[in-house]
């Protein structure tokens, strides 16, 4: 079943400092994604992978095309849709995070990771626990959970991030570069965690700079080049060329 189609979406930015000149970051992009698919976004520097993302997520407002979320009951053009509905898909569909935590003041790991459970409406405790479970499984040291993550390390704080933005499983989760931090072993927990802990139901849009990390969570990789769609492929067809000349 298909969760989101996108279809003709372009985004330019105008650049006024340099005279009133346009920026391309996305041209005419247009694919579809299946319900539960884990989808690699793939592409040179400055290909277009984060505007993508945050055309999906609206943090951008696209200037053409539409990306169109079938949900349960009724489909919307986030797009083009009012800001509030956006808030509300936020909260209850779609997740979002790029390669940098969030900072909170004075909240502990733990509680970070616990936010979203608690704002879908789980306990304190059961948030909390599921917490110390994920930040277990990204080998996140235990001294380190009560703590506020502002004094912590890149690859720490990205794996308080990545363990936040999992844990209330939302319907549709977006990563720009989740694991860009993590030395190999601690990448490995973290695909390995994207994996088990996401039971299927979760669809991924993930922008993965590691072909290595593509090949292990992808289903189908997406590759841009320039702003436009270069192809859209099974993993097992990827060979790893950002472009086909
Ligand atoms: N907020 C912005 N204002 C102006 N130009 C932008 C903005 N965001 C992106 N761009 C431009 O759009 C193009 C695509 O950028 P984008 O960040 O989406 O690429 P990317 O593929 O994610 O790159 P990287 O792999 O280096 O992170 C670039 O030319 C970039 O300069």
């Amino acid at each position: 079943m298909t969760i989101l189609s996108i279809d003709g979406l372009s985004k330019t930015f105008d650049m006024h400092v340099l005279g009133d000149t346009q920026v391309v970051g996305l041209d005419d992009v247009s694919f579809d994604v299946q319900t539960g698919e884990f989808l690699a976004i793939v592409g040179e520097s400055g290909s277009g992978k984060s505007s993508l993302l945050k055309c999906l997520y609206r943090t951008y407002e696209p200037n053409s095309g539409r990306v169109v979320y079938h949900g349960p009951t009724r489909d919307v053009d986030l797009a083009s849709c009012p800001a509030r509905t956006v808030i509300g898909l936020r909260r209850d569909v779609i997740g979002y995070t790029s390669q940098f935590l969030d900072e909170i003041p004075r909240v502990p790991a733990v509680d970070v990771v616990a936010r979203p459970l608690v704002e879908q409406g789980h306990s304190r405790d059961d948030a909390r626990e599921t917490a110390r479970d994920l930040l277990t499984a990204l080998s996140v040291p235990r001294e380190l959970w009560e703590a506020y993550p502002a004094t912590f390390s890149g690859g720490e704080r990205q794996r308080v991030n990545l363990a936040q933005a999992i844990a209330p499983r939302p319907a549709v989760l977006l990563l720009d570069e989740p694991t860009s931090a993590l030395d190999p072993e601690t990448r490995r927990a973290a695909i390995d965690l994207l994996s088990t802990y996401l039971d299927g139901e979760t669809t991924v849009i993930g922008v993965f700079h590691d072909t290595n990390v593509v090949e292990a969570v992808a289903d189908r990789v997406v590759v841009l080049d320039d702003g436009r769609l270069d192809r859209v492929v099974p993993v097992d067809e990827y060979d790893g060329e950002v472009v086909v000349e």
